[in-house]
């Protein structure tokens, strides 16, 4: 299994900025490579369903649309094998020093990772609700109060908390995880 020196766990709210914050980071960062475990489970549902995986990967109403019914039926794969679409993502990824996986959102993600990989770094991206609507979140009953949503708002052992409700506060972010990845090359 590759091994890269450090892997950043990124979790948030909807509309937080998860995928935002980690495309900055890696035209930033040398060496880096950008992990989403929905890659994996996106392109299976796709596959199963007929469906266009480039659609579904992007953010836009496709992926909204199709949200809530691929979170019931990922959830039935989980429920057989808690780590299966973290390995899968993993295994698809290429070896470098730092991986930024973009979509941390359950308690069984970080446990597979703490599981698997050394030197991990859990972050949590917050925003307020103002600025996820602007950015296009509405509450949806069956996607925004269900465990891919809201599992991790009691989990309390992040090692970086971060905020990301304006530019300022972003380039702060960002450079606080550039400080941080410095350490490993
Ligand atoms: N600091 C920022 N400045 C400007 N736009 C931002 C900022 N952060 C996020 N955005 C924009 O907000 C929208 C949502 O961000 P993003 O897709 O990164 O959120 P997310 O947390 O990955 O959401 P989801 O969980 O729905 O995938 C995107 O259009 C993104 O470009």
């Amino acid at each position: 299994m590759n091994k890269p020196r450090v892997i950043f766990l990124f979790s948030g709210k909807r509309k937080s900025g998860k995928d935002y914050i980690c495309e900055q980071l890696n035209t930033k960062l040398a060496d880096c490579e950008l992990v989403r475990i929905s890659g994996p489970l996106k392109k299976m549902y796709a596959d199963h369903h007929s469906l266009n995986w480039d659609k579904l990967m992007s953010d836009g109403p496709y992926k909204e649309h199709y949200r809530e019914n691929m979170i019931k039926w990922s959830d039935r794969v989980r429920s057989e094998d808690p780590g299966y679409f973290c390995r899968a993502a993993c295994e698809a990824a290429n070896v470098r020093k730092i991986w930024l996986v973009c979509d941390i959102r359950r308690k069984t993600d970080i446990q597979w990772f703490k599981k698997n990989y050394v030197n991990l770094k859990t972050v949590r991206i917050s925003a307020n609700p103002q600025v996820r609507k602007e950015r296009g979140w509405i509450f949806t009953q069956g996607i925004d109060d269900v465990t891919s949503e809201c599992d991790l708002d009691d989990f309390i052992d992040w090692d970086v908390e971060l905020n990301n409700n304006n530019t300022e506060e972003c380039n702060k972010s960002i450079t606080c995880i550039l400080d941080i990845a410095q350490q490993y090359l």
